[in-house]
């Protein structure tokens, strides 16, 4: 495997929660009650997607008023957004696919990258550069648990965060597969709870997501 300066290993963040909220924060005010509703439901890891305009004073509020959160940024698209999620303060970064200029970027850095993928070339591109963690997106529409039972053939030492249409009749089944240590979704943290500030709710929600996983 390639060396590389990251402050944290992907492998380290996988394994720190098996689910991942994808977080939509449209008020900045919702950022750190939301993260800490999160983790008190026993969910440390975030992905605040760089979806809407307070996505990154999110980051720097959760990164600063909780620190039992590990925070990171998704939807990076490009170099530009890589080094603004940096700035913020985002511990990690995920992104929704991988492009040669974010790969080899995030190499160069201290702040680890989760490249998105659908596709054993697109995994294959990663390794080369070093990466062995990766999100699976969209999970669903790309051929969800049969799609990485038939990855881990080839891929035997790949891990893999899938998220997209993952929901809370299908996460355990993707968290059964030997290549997968954490699924992302949006489901433990919707919208109408958060415009609500039903706080006590997301934290109902991820208590019963983990605990399920126990039994
Ligand atoms: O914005 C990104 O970078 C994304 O990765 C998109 C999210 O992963 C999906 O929006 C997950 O949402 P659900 O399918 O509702 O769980």
């Amino acid at each position: 495997m390639l060396e590389n300066n990251w402050s944290i290993q992907p492998q380290d963040i996988f394994k720190r929660s098996p689910i991942v909220p994808v977080m939509v924060i449209n008020k900045i005010e919702h950022a750190v009650p939301l993260a800490k509703a999160l983790v008190a439901g026993g969910i440390s890891v975030l992905e605040v997607t760089l979806r809407t305009d307070c996505a990154l004073e999110a980051i720097t509020k959760i990164a600063q008023e909780v620190p039992e959160a590990l925070v990171g940024a998704g939807t990076i698209l490009n170099k530009a957004q890589l080094e603004q999620a940096i700035n913020a303060g985002a511990q990690f970064v995920i992104t929704p696919g991988a492009t040669t200029e974010l790969l080899e970027a995030a190499m160069q850095g201290t702040t680890p990258l989760i490249p998105g993928v659908a596709s054993i070339s697109e995994v294959m591109k990663g390794m080369a550069l070093g990466y062995t963690n990766f999100k699976f997106f969209p999970a669903e529409a790309s051929g969800g648990v049969n799609a990485l039972k038939a990855f881990s053939g080839p891929l035997a030492d790949i891990r893999f965060c899938p998220t997209g249409g993952i929901t809370p009749s299908s996460y355990k089944d993707y968290l059964a597969l030997k290549n997968v240590d954490c699924i992302g979704g949006s489901w433990i943290a919707p919208t109408d709870a958060m415009e609500q500030g039903d706080w006590d709710r997301i934290t109902a929600l991820c208590k019963e997501a983990i605990g399920a996983l126990k039994s």
